[in-house]
């Protein structure tokens, strides 16, 4: 059973910035992003996140949408357990894996090869079927010879070939994916899309960010509306909404 609960969640950036002694004297929104606050600490802060109460469930598919600085990538890494509310609650059940911008864990000095043990051990893969995992990224990939060479000497289109056939190898209970459709040339993309939509397929509970309204009708059945840190809308869809 997989599911996950947020109850009253809030996150705060502290910030340090040359301008963060006039902005402490008044509680502001710019345009666009979250809340800019200021605390009697005399603290600069970001509202980045601000009561969000949700509880997703099986089935869900949820597209995330919002202006830019909106607070979707930071509630993603939140639900993926990467930031720590500074107040409420989350509570997940089920295996996490997410498609984020595909760095994290990668030590650019490794080779390839070494890199997928890395992140193989990181995402708690199989560790017995190391040899053929492996071999289905080298597959994947496309990298041939270069999977012997340090990540360092890979162009970034590379790196996110080797990145995103370890991370969408094996599917999760619950997946979470940030603006990542785009990845890669345009016949890797073709295959990356294909992948996501089988491991999407398998995944109890999807939740994504994006722009783009044709990728969200298209995959979610959900979609939440963010603003300023705070979810202002949640809707069931069916295609275009
Ligand atoms: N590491 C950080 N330090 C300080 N503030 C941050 C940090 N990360 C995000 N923020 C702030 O949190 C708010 C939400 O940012 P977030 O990246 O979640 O927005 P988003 O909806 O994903 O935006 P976009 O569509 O541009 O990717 C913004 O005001 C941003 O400035």
């Amino acid at each position: 059973m997989s599911k996950i609960t947020l109850n009253n969640l809030c996150l705060d950036f502290p910030v340090v910035s040359e301008t963060g002694a006039s902005l402490r004297k008044h509680l502001v929104r710019i345009g666009t992003g979250g809340i800019i606050a200021s605390d009697h600490a005399k603290t600069t802060y970001v509202k980045a996140l601000t009561d969000v109460n949700l509880s997703l469930v099986e089935g869900d598919r949820v597209g995330l949408i919002g202006h830019n600085g909106a607070g979707k990538s930071t509630l993603l890494r939140v639900l993926a357990g990467i930031y720590h509310p500074s107040a409420g609650t989350i509570r997940r059940e089920g295996s996490i894996r997410t498609l984020f911008e595909l760095g994290v864990g990668v030590d650019h000095e490794l080779s390839g090869r070494k890199n997928i043990s890395r992140l193989a051990r990181l995402y708690n893969f199989n560790l017995a079927n190391l040899d053929s995992d492996i071999n289905k990224i080298e597959e994947f990939s496309e990298l041939g010879g270069y999977l012997d060479l340090p990540v360092r000497s890979y162009s970034s289109g590379m790196q996110l070939r080797l990145l995103f056939a370890v991370a969408t190898l094996y599917p999760s209970d619950i997946l979470l994916i940030d603006e990542v459709f785009g990845v890669g040339d345009s016949g890797f993309q073709v295959r990356a899309k294909a992948r996501i939509e089988d491991i999407m397929r398998e995944a109890k509970i999807v939740v994504m960010a994006s722009h783009s309204k044709e990728i969200i009708s298209s995959f979610c059945n959900k979609i939440i509306r963010m603003e300023a840190g705070r979810v202002v809308e949640l809707k069931n869809i069916k295609g275009d909404f």
